[in-house]
């Protein structure tokens, strides 16, 4: 049996009134995109209050669900069989090879669930459970009915055409993209930045990223590891307009004017400042790192507070409590692992001092960046008008 449809379940808590619509909306344009280098032809459509996903002709099933299964909103995806409604003894024998065919194993309970969105249908929906039941009872003596936990729950919707279906494959959960405004994610190479995203963008918020590097120190190699990750977050996130910094002459300038051991914390809060300054530019609501508590020395309690003092955005840090393996078990379940470990240097890693400070005192970095003069500006200035805009989709 061919399913020719997925119903989608998302969750509806907390979506009453106009918000259902943003929703909903924003969940079929998600669903689109996902599809969109799917083989097939894809219906995406509301309909009393459900989302539908409709195939015509050939299709590739397997690449289907699989692309459903990135798109946050989505709870579950049941695929359906359609079938023409050609009178109820039809459907008897339609619900019986449908069971036939989906479920080997006949040692099941099960309670059929009737919907009635064509309401001239000429039975009610309790009849309809009662005589599909005994029929089923009569095809398959070895199963039983069993209305509170069945091992099988089939769901008979009549439309203009029949949905059959019985199976719920999850899916991620969280918000559709789009719900929720926009962030600048700062995206490394590395392993957490891409988790980052892909957790802040589970809760409907669409991403824009900024990327620094500093060539030739950096390879044009390490940038497109970056925009290859960008590309594989996009595909839960959506399109993601990515900016690549030359970040080249600040960080020279800081290693010449500033003292070495608080480089890399005057180079993170100069990054927070070009990718907020991108962010206010385009409306984004938050920054978002990958930063979490005493991995490493720019990323102690002191070091976040002196990064963070430089914003004036919120800066959203969804890895704050995670340990390192714990962020490697999210970034191997949404690919980005491989990619993230290839070696290609980064641009933190070149200027770093052998002996960082961790425990930075704001006033002390304030002073030093006071040595930073009317040149900085400029390089700020040179820096973001020249940066590069790729859109990765
Ligand atoms: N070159 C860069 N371009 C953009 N953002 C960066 C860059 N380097 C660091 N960041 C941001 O700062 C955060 C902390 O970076 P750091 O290098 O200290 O830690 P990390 O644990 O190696 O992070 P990641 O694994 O994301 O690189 C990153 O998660 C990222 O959000």
């Amino acid at each position: 049996m061919e399913f020719h449809s997925f119903l989608i379940k998302y969750g509806e808590i907390g979506i009453k009134g106009k918000n259902r619509y943003l929703f909903e909306d924003a969940l079929m344009r998600q669903i689109k995109f996902a599809l969109k280098e799917v083989d097939g032809k894809f219906f995406v459509h509301k309909c009393h209050g459900r989302v539908y996903v409709d195939c015509e002709g050939r299709y590739d099933y397997e690449e289907t669900v699989e692309r459903l299964k990135s798109v946050f909103g989505i709870v579950g995806i049941c695929p359906v069989v359609r079938i023409e409604d050609k009178g109820f003894e039809e459907l008897q024998k339609d619900v019986i090879h449908f069971i036939e065919e989906m479920y080997p194993d006949k040692k099941k309970t099960f309670k059929v669930e009737a919907r009635r969105a064509k309401k001239q249908y000429p039975m009610n929906s309790m009849e309809i459970n009662c005589e599909l039941g005994g029929a089923i009872l009569d095809a398959f003596p070895e199963m039983k009915v069993d209305v509170h936990h069945p091992d099988i729950r089939l769901n008979v919707e009549i439309r203009e055409e029949i949905y059959l279906y019985s199976e719920i494959i999850p899916g991620p959960g969280g918000m559709p993209v789009g719900t929720n405004g926009s962030a600048m994610l700062l995206l490394s190479g590395g392993i957490d930045s891409p988790v980052a995203g892909y957790m802040v963008a589970k809760r409907g918020v669409e991403l824009e990223a900024v990327y620094f590097h500093a060539p030739p120190y950096t390879s044009e190699r390490a940038k497109e590891k970056v925009v290859d990750l960008a590309g594989i977050v996009s595909k839960y996130a959506g399109p993601i307009k990515l900016h690549v910094v030359n970040f080249t002459d600040i960080q020279l300038y800081i290693y010449e004017q500033c003292p070495h051991e608080e480089l890399t914390i005057i180079m993170r809060r100069y990054m927070m400042k070009i990718a907020e300054y991108f962010a206010k530019k385009d409306g984004c609501l938050g920054l978002v790192t990958g930063e979490s508590i005493g991995q490493v020395a720019s990323q102690t309690m002191q070091s976040l507070a002196v990064t963070n003092a430089v914003c004036t955005m919120p800066v959203y840090r969804p890895l704050i409590g995670f340990d390192k393996k714990e962020i490697v078990e999210i970034s191997e379940k949404i690919d980005t692992y491989e990619t993230s470990i290839q070696p290609y240097e980064d641009c933190c890693t070149i200027f770093v001092a052998k002996h960082p400070v961790t425990k930075p005192n704001l006033e002390r970095i304030e002073k030093s960046e006071e040595n930073l003069n009317e040149k900085m500006a400029s390089l700020f200035r040179e820096a973001v008008e020249t940066a590069e805009i790729i859109l990765v989709k």
